[in-house]
């Protein structure tokens, strides 16, 4: 066994989440860092794999949110850095459906339809939303699809709440749009670029010591002094201060223990996220055989099965001449086609697309099937705040345990879910982290200047003042909010506020004591 390395902070994971909390550290001033990333390169759900000649996209594909109201960083690093992108919009599939006997809806009646039953579901989940038996009987699909439009629309409805992350209640056409990164370094460049700049030193060499692939943390043993990882292959991290970047997925599972286990608070919030798996299979042909023309680069199959193969994407924009299709499943789905056999898969997806283009299309030459959900690495595609998840069901995934933080596209309240969700959430992790390293560096320097006699007077208040003050002791927080809940505060909201108020004003009287003392 090595003997342990240390480190002042540890952040596990090296997808955008760890690499941009690492390299915000960084530019503060923050040197002692290492980066322990369990599979063998950088990126985690943002993936390149060779196939069919090309770079794709296994993971990550859209840079999403463009133009919107607040501007994507996502979209600004990737214009920074000369990415190849294209503008893609998936929501054109629904012009193009096509049933299981090859018939091509008219593009004016499935749209209309297809309008109709949004706006009448948001009318619905609107007029109802403070009535909670309201909001789980609209949860429901909204009919029982018989004809195949009926199909492809509930698919589409479904796919707004689990794979599009959106809930459908907040969906609002803000006139964003979506780019296809289509760049043979992979959207992963973007990663490599942000690496680059921690993984210089101040003098400006290459410090490539702050990074270790292959390393799986299994055991975190923790306590207000810092914080020790296990490693897999039997190694021991030790540091002041660890950001777990890890997906919900990996946490919701077994690969982590924590000693002292987390909070129930913490493990609690963690449970009642829900996972979402996004699978895009790759298929490789001969030759084209689907239209190509412009607004045909989605298309819907509608099959009885829900999710069945229906949506399907060429790579034309991105790729002219590459012959691949990619069709994308979603949870059961996802989970049910990575559990069979690849040639099962294939044979699968070619049923559906001979029931579309007839039995003259040609055998694929190859497929690709990514599988994130089997990968204990990742154990999702991405989280899904469910519709009735709280603020403070989102507070406590994110919240602090002692010296362990929490980052990840599932600790962004905005944009969970997106690449952008995970840059933002290493951002703001990181700075909560500075502050904390700060508060405890004014704390210990107090403690030094106190003589004794002083220190044991003050100890029992110090002790309050300090469980108070550090930003990470959310439990007090917590009960206080059970406490306005059994009083029968009005919402869980205001709960949390009117406890985050006390929480402060009870702050400011310990403070105002502490100076009288002085
Ligand atoms: C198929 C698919 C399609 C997607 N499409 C889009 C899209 O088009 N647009 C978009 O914006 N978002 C998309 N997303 C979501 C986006 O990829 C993620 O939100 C984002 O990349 C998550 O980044 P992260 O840093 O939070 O987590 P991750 O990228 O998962 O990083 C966590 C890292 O931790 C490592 N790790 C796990 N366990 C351990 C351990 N025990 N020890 C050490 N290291 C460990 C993992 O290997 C991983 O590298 C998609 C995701 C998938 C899977």
């Amino acid at each position: 066994m090595e003997s342990p390395s240390s480190s002042l902070v540890i952040i596990v994971g090296a997808g955008i989440s760890g690499i941009s909390a690492a390299k915000a550290l960084a530019e503060n001033g923050v040197e002692d860092l290492l980066i322990l990333e369990a599979a063998d390169r950088i990126g985690g759900r943002i993936r390149k794999e060779e196939f069919g000649g090309l770079n794709v996209e296994t993971g990550a594909g859209w840079i999403q949110g463009v133009g919107g109201k607040e501007p994507n960083p996502v979209w600004e690093l990737a214009s920074k850095s000369g990415l190849r992108t294209c503008y893609s919009d998936y929501s054109n599939a629904r012009f193009n459906i096509y049933d299981q006997s090859g018939k091509i809806f008219p593009s004016a009646v499935a749209a209309d339809s297809y309008k109709r039953a949004v706006e009448s579901a948001i009318r619905e989940l609107r007029n109802q939303e403070a009535n909670l038996d309201g909001i789980s009987s609209i949860l429901e699909p909204p009919m029982v699809p018989k004809t195949p439009i009926e199909l492809a629309i509930d698919f589409i409805l479904h796919d707004f709440e689990m794979a599009e992350v959106e809930p459908i209640a907040t969906y609002t056409d803000l006139g964003e749009r979506e780019f296809l990164v289509a760049d043979e370094r992979g959207y992963e460049h973007l990663l490599y670029k942000m690496a680059e700049s921690f993984l210089r030193s101040s003098q400006g060499e290459i410090v490539d010591s702050r990074l270790k692939v292959n390393t799986v943390v299994r055991e975190v043993h923790y306590s207000r002094n810092g914080v020790s990882l296990k490693t897999e292959d039997h190694c021991v991290y030790n540091a002041k201060y660890v950001i777990l970047s890890v997906s919900v997925g990996v946490l919701q599972s077994e690969l982590i223990t924590f000693s002292p286990p987390l909070p129930k608070w913490k493990t609690e919030a963690i449970s009642k996220l829900d996972v979402i798996v996004y699978t895009k299979i790759f298929l490789k042909f001969p030759y084209k055989f689907w239209p190509c023309g412009p607004g045909t680069e989605f298309f819907l199959y509608a099959h009885e099965k829900r999710g069945y193969y229906t949506f399907w994407q060429h790579m034309e924009n991105a790729y002219p001449g590459s012959n691949i299709l990619v069709v994308t499943l979603t949870n059961e789905e996802s989970k049910r086609v990575e559990s069979q056999s690849e040639e099962e898969t294939l044979r699968e997806a070619m049923g559906a697309l001979r029931d579309m283009f007839g039995p003259q299309v040609p055998d694929a030459c190859d497929i690709l099937v990514p599988k994130w959900w089997n990968n204990r690495f990742q154990r999702c595609s991405y989280s899904n705040y469910p519709m009735l998840a709280s603020q403070l069901d989102f507070r406590g995934v994110k919240a602090p345990v002692g010296p362990i933080f929490f980052t990840g596209e599932h600790t962004h309240e905005r944009f969970n879910g997106y690449v952008h969700g995970g840059y933002l959430s290493g951002i703001d992790t990181s700075k909560a982290l500075l502050e904390a390293m700060m508060m405890r560096e004014e704390d210990e320097n107090e403690e030094d200047e106190e003589d004794e006699e002083e220190e044991e007077e003050q100890e029992g208040s110090m002790k309050e003042r300090r469980g108070l003050e550090r930003p990470f002791l959310l439990e007090p927080l917590l009960a206080l909010t059970e406490t306005l809940t059994q009083q029968g505060a009005v919402s869980r909201l205001q709960k949390w506020d009117s406890a985050r108020q006390l929480y402060f004003r009870g702050k400011l009287s310990i403070i105002q004591q502490q100076q009288a003392i002085k």
